[in-house]
Formats: structure tokens, C-alpha cells, sequence
């Protein structure tokens, strides 16, 4: 049985010095016809078309992700209660959003079984596992209003606020059967502190990782500096990686560099296709993009920076992961 605090050093070993993250989830949804222009955004699928998430799922599988992340991002109770969906509802969803999840890595398990003969149908044998992360956005992905981009929630909104706003969906996530919780595009300072408090205060039991977001490859997107921030999640005990998501390519090496200097832990990224998403008319703006060949080429620098789980965010697809899967396995590869 591993120890939760070393659920990533341990997958990152075992799969060989690097573990494969997926790739976007709503962005993979909305290619595939999906009409997710709502509040709950990707969370709306988990009502209407719960097989299309497992489907996405299983893509990113066969691609060779070793992490899947659940369609929670924008599942929040209050978004759902402001929908008239009743508190049970609710809850019911956001676990439904990790069991798709599962249930996606048990076929691939099964299929896994079927096609290969040196696996004896016990996942825990498999040399690699695959670990399923239960999403959580941050308070401004529930706004809706362009504020996870822009980290600022005016000075009303207190550590204590986004405490209380995210408590009860983090507990119904830690007890969902999921491995750990992705803490996904925390655009600053407050917003993490707040997720370490109650990792510790409300005893979480499964382990977490931090996530930010950065628009200058300095600080995350509120201006805050990306090492006091990183520095949170190095003196939580329950976060067991800390990293970047939802950054443009460019702006990674460095981040990742300054990350290094505060902490030890496995360092996590999945950085966007590298345009930008206009939050206003929230749509994207594609000409700012970074192709996928080039979007590769940038795989072996953030590994030499220190980076050990490297995937896509929003508008990477199932062939980004697959090529970056690849990229990191010829790296490992003896050279002789
Ligand atoms: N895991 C989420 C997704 O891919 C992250 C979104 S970042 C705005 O949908
Ligand atoms: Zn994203």
C-alpha cells in the first residue's frame, strides 16, 4: 500500500521518471459538439451527456495519460443550487463526476487485460497505474466572470469566504473514491492558502496538488509572486505536487524554474494550447496559438527544468497527449 504523501513520487517511479497528465477536458467536450456556453460549463455535461465525458476520458487514456481529471472544474454546490438543482442533486453530480471517471479507467483496465499478456488483470500489479484526480476550479471559474484569469475578487472576499465556498464540495470529492484532488487554476495567493487550510482543518484523506495560472511567466495572474505561492503548497503536508495549468507554453520554463527554488515536490504542468481565452466574449482567440509540433518541442526543456508530470489544458486535445507521451519515452529511453 503506498503512503498517500508519496502517491506521485511513487507514480512518477513506477512510470519511469515522468507521469503523463491529460489533456483538456471541456475544450475536448466542445470539439466534440458539446454546447457548454453556461455557467457550469463542462459541469453541464455531467447532466446531459455523462457518456461523452467518459468517452474524452478514455481518449486521453489511449493516449497515454496516467493522471485523467474529473469534469468538477466548474461543478460547484452554489452553481448547481443556482440552477434550481436540489442539494442532493447536487452532491450526486459532483460524485458522478469522479465515478465517470472511474468507470473510464476500468475499461481501459479491462481492455488493457484483454490485449496484453503480461498483465494479470490486477491494477495494482500494473508497473504504471493510472490515477484519477477529482477536479476543483477556484471561486472565479463558479463567477464565470473572467476572474480566474484575472485573480481579483475585490476586497470583500476574505481567506474565510473561499473557505466556506469551497468546504463541503472538497469533502464530497475526498470521500468520491478518487486518488487525489487537482486544485486547478488558482489565480493567487489567498485562493491557495485557503485549499491548504482545509486539507489540514478538515483532515482530508486523500492527497492534493496546487495548480496555478500565469499570464507574464513571473507571477499567477493576479500579480502575486509564483514562489510565495508555491512556497503554500510546499509547507502543506497534504499536497503532494505543485505546478502550472492553463499558461501559455512559453511562459513554463521559467515558471517551473521558479517553483524549483522553493520546494522539493514533484513539480506538475499542463499548460494551454497557448491562446487566449477572451473572457468577456468567452471564446477563445486562436491566432495567439502554439502549433502542437511546437507545443512538443517544448517537452524535453520543462522536463531539464525539473517538471515530472506534463500534460495539456484547455484546447490541447487527445493527439497533444499523445504526442508528448511519446516525446517523454523516447527522453527516457538508454541512449546507447
Ligand atoms: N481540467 C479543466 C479542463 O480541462 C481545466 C480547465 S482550465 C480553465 O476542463
Ligand atoms: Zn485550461
Amino acid at each position: 500500500m503506498v503512503k498517500s504523501s508519496e502517491l506521485i513520487t511513487d507514480l512518477v517511479s513506477r512510470c519511469g521518471g515522468y507521469a503523463v497528465i491529460d489533456g483538456g477536458l471541456a475544450t475536448e467536450l466542445e470539439r466534440h459538439g458539446a454546447n457548454l456556453n453556461d455557467p457550469l460549463w463542462s459541469a453541464k455535461c455531467l447532466m446531459t451527456s455523462p457518456h461523452l465525458i467518459r468517452r474524452v476520458h478514455l481518449d486521453y487514456l489511449e493516449a497515454g495519460a496516467n493522471i485523467i481529471i474529473s469534469a468538477s472544474y466548474q461543478a460547484t454546490l452554489q452553481g448547481f443550487e443556482a440552477k434550481g438543482i436540489s442539494k442532493e442533486e447536487a452532491e450526486t453530480l459532483l460524485r458522478r463526476s469522479v465515478e465517470i471517471a472511474l468507470e473510464a479507467r476500468d475499461i481501459y483496465y479491462d481492455r488493457a487485460s484483454k490485449g496484453s499478456w503480461d498483465y494479470n488483470g490486477d491494477p495494482k500489479a500494473l508497473k504504471c497505474p493510472i490515477l484519477v484526480a477529482a477536479s476543483v476550479g477556484s471561486y472565479g471559474a463558479y463567477l464565470a466572470d473572467g476572474s480566474e484569469y484575472s485573480g481579483i475578487y475585490g476586497d470583500t472576499v476574505t481567506v474565510e469566504t473561499l473557505k466556506d465556498f469551497h468546504r463541503r464540495r472538497v469533502q464530497i470529492l475526498a470521500d468520491s473514491g478518487a486518488d487525489l484532488i487537482a486544485f486547478e487554476t488558482i489565480p493567487n495567493k489567498m485562493e491557495a492558502q485557503a485549499y491548504a487550510e482545509i486539507l489540514e482543518e478538515d483532515d482530508i484523506k486523500i492527497p492534493a496538488w496546487l495548480s496555478f495560472n500565469s499570464k507574464d511567466g513571473i507571477n499567477v495572474v493576479s500579480g502575486d509572486s509564483i514562489s510565495d505561492c508555491a512556497a503554500i503548497a510546499d509547507s502543506c503536508n497534504r499536497v503532494v505536487a505543485v505546478g502550472i495549468n492553463c499558461t501559455s507554453p512559453r511562459y513554463i520554463h521559467g515558471l517551473v524554474q521558479s517553483i524549483r527554488k522553493v520546494t522539493n515536490k514533484p513539480i506538475l504542468i499542463y499548460p494551454n494550447s497557448g491562446e487566449t481565452y477572451d473572457g468577456v466574449r468567452k471564446e477563445w482567440v486562436p491566432t495567439t496559438g502554439v502549433a502542437e509540433v511546437d507545443f512538443v518541442s517544448y517537452v524535453g526543456k520543462w522536463r531539464d527544468s525539473g517538471a515530472s508530470l506534463i500534460g495539456g489544458c484547455c484546447r490541447t486535445t487527445p493527439n497533444t497527449i499523445r504526442a508528448i507521451a511519446k516525446a517523454l519515452s523516447e527522453q527516457s529511453a538508454p541512449h546507447f
